[in-house]
């Protein structure tokens, strides 16, 4: 279990894909984000003091969910102050990441952290995500932006059958589970891949596209 951001620095280098340019990329983000949390309340300032671990590394433990060579797109849902997909996106920058915010300022900022960390292949969708235009995705991942009912309703006609969900949930995802209805016939949680320390829901839907709520 990491307990400070010394022990989150180091699990992030032991990852494969955590180069030196990796790292710095990572730097940079936490720097600007300490800046424009003074204009806007992009985190609370509680966590600011221990991004690296309660953002930083929330964010990258999705990436060992995802095969190496699974071709992206991978779309993340509301991500807002840039968790996880800006985290994704410096980790893996090579690969198509899409990230969809609603709120201007948000996406202004997601926009500017994109350009100043040289993430080409990133791209910011700044819409509602009901107004996005469907498009098949390898990876979908959302993290506090919705319970996960209505979260599959939103958003699976991004998935097929092939696609890996990865929800960050911490200590409520069991709960989420439970409380599932309309979908629980059609999400299967790949057990296997269930952590439940981290409260990731790593799941997959059946057919693709399940019924809609
Ligand atoms: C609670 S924040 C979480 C942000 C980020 N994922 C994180 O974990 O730090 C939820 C974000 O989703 C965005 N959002 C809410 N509803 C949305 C929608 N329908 N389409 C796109 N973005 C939305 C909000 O503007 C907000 O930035």
């Amino acid at each position: 279990m990491i307990t400070n951001e010394d022990e989150a620095r180091d699990w992030l280098r032991g990852l494969p894909e955590c180069d030196d340019a990796a790292m710095a990329r990572l730097g940079l983000l936490v720097e600007m984000l300490a800046q424009e949390n003074q204009r806007q309340n992009l985190v609370s300032a509680a966590s600011l003091d221990q991004v690296w671990k309660r953002h930083i590394v929330d964010s990258a433990q999705l990436l060992p969910h995802v095969p190496r060579e699974t071709t992206l797109p991978w779309m993340d849902l509301g991500t807002g102050a840039g968790f996880p997909g800006l985290v994704i996106a410096a980790l893996r920058p090579e690969c198509e990441v899409i990230m969809v915010e609603s709120r201007n300022r948000r996406i202004e900022w997601l926009d500017c952290a994109r350009i100043e960390m040289g993430l080409e292949r990133a791209r910011i969708v700044g819409s509602r995500l009901e107004l996005v235009e469907s498009q098949p995705c390898s990876v979908i991942s959302a993290r506090a932006f919705a319970p996960l009912d209505k979260l599959l309703a939103l958003s699976s006609r991004f998935s097929t059958s092939d696609t890996i969900w990865l929800l960050p949930k911490g200590r409520s995802a069991s709960q989420e589970l439970d409380d599932l209805r309309n979908w629980r016939h059609v999400f299967h949680v790949e057990q296997s891949l269930t952590d439940p320390q981290a409260g990731i829901i790593v799941g997959k839907l059946a057919g693709g596209k399940g019924k809609t709520a």
